[in-house]
This record gives C-alpha cells, sequence and structure tokens, in this order.
C-alpha cells in the first residue's frame, strides 16, 4: 500500500504520484483512497477528468465499485492549470485520454509544490502504451502498477482485452465491451 509524504506547508515541494494497471485494477479506487486521505488532512483537492468520459457521471470520478468523489471534466490537460489555483494535491482520472501536454501540466504544477497524483491506463487494448502515460511515469517520483485478475485463468491481469473488433483507440465501454486478462491469455486470444 502506497503511503504518502508529508505536504511541508513551509516549504512546499511537490511531486508526481502514478497509478497505472489494466481496466477493473483498482486504479479509480487508488486515486479515490489517496485523494480522500488528503482531505482527511485537511488539503485543498481538485479531481480533473477528460470530458469525454462521462461513463458513470457527468461530474464524478466513480470505479466500478461506485466508490466516487467530486471531480471537474475537463476539455484539454492545459484547462487544469488554469483551474487548479490554490491546491495542495491534484488528482487526474482517466489520464490516458489527455494530450501529450498533460506531461508540462504535470510537472508544472510539482514544480510549484503541488502532490499530483495521475490514473490511468498504461496500455490500450492492443497492449501498446496509452496517450501521455509512459512520459509521466518517466517523470513520475513514485509508480504503482495495480492488477485486475485475469477473467480466464485467474492470475494477475496487466491487459485489457477488446471483445469488438473496432480498431479505434477510443471506445468507452465496461464489462460488456472488456475482460481483464495476463500476458499469456492476452496473447493467445488475440490471436484468434
Ligand atoms: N477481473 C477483475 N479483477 C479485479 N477487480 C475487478 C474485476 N472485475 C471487476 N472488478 C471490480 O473492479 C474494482 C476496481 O474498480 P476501479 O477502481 O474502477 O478500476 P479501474 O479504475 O482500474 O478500472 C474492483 O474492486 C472489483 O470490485
Ligand atoms: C483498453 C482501452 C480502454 N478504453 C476505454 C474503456 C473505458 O471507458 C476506459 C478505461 O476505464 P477504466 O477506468 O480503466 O476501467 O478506457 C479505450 O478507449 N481504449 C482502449 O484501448
Ligand atoms: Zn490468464
Amino acid at each position: 500500500m502506497f503511503l504518502e509524504n508529508n505536504i511541508n506547508t513551509t516549504n512546499k515541494k511537490g511531486w508526481i504520484e502514478v497509478v497505472c494497471g489494466s481496466m477493473f485494477s483498482g486504479k479509480t479506487e487508488e486515486l479515490i483512497r489517496r485523494m480522500k486521505r488528503a482531505q482527511f488532512a485537511k488539503q485543498k483537492v481538485e479531481i480533473f477528468k477528460p470530458e469525454i468520459d462521462i461513463r458513470y457521471d457527468e461530474e464524478k470520478v466513480v470505479s466500478h465499485d461506485a466508490n466516487e468523489i467530486h471531480s471537474t471534466p475537463v476539455p484539454s490537460s492545459s484547462n487544469i492549470l488554469l483551474l487548479a489555483n490554490n491546491v495542495d494535491v491534484v488528482g487526474i482520472d482517466e489520464a490516458q485520454f489527455f494530450d501529450d501536454e498533460l506531461v508540462n501540466v504535470c510537472n508544472q504544477l510539482a514544480n510549484s509544490g503541488v502532490r499530483v497524483i495521475v490514473a490511468g491506463l498504461d496500455m490500450d487494448f492492443k497492449g501498446k502504451p496509452f496517450g501521455p502515460m509512459p512520459k509521466i511515469m518517466a517523470c513520475a517520483e513514485y509508480v504503482t502498477k495495480v492488477h485486475a485478475i485475469c477473467m480466464k485463468c485467474g492470475d494477475l491481469a496487466n491487459h485489457s482485452f477488446r471483445f469488438s473488433e473496432n480498431e479505434k483507440l477510443v471506445e468507452l465501454g465496461e464489462t460488456e465491451a472488456y475482460e481483464p486478462l495476463c500476458r499469456k491469455c492476452f496473447y493467445t486470444h488475440s490471436k484468434k
């Protein structure tokens, strides 16, 4: 379990944390857990998500288990800088959907003393690095990879298998559209 650093309010020092993994691996739950602990510590928090992700709720980040926290949907990563005034902790969910500018946004926030927590898919349905995630992971102080359970064999899953043959990178969906699989099951089923 990730144990957070103390925020030193007199000598503000920021950093970047990443929570990554496949679908259903608990990224959103972990983001919500860290954000709620920061709220208990009376820190000022703001959570952002890309405007396109309105699967469960337009203004909340909601996990597959229905844990939720207030969030602000934004059209692009540059809006985060404009809206994150005077905050101690910034959370960003579904970061894979943002543009590459998100890397600069996270660095600028961290350099100005903000704790930045980024949650997102590290790989797309083809098993390729997804959007700005690899670059943010490279710049982050802390990277936590979480795992789902493989729906075929019960091992740890790191891939998100898409049922449909749609080749578009972005296709929102849940259990009707995707299942988490381990490496072996993912490549076995991808060949079929
Ligand atoms: N195959 C699976 N492996 C693990 N958790 C699963 C699986 N299928 C559904 N879940 C549920 O998904 C929850 C995680 O949801 P969430 O935090 O929204 O994941 P993520 O943001 O990584 O997609 C788990 O606590 C569990 O209840
Ligand atoms: C693999 C993959 C996923 N998506 C979509 C499907 C979901 O709407 C989100 C991921 O949500 P989660 O909180 O991580 O479960 O992303 C996509 O558009 N393209 C993909 O390749
Ligand atoms: Zn498997």
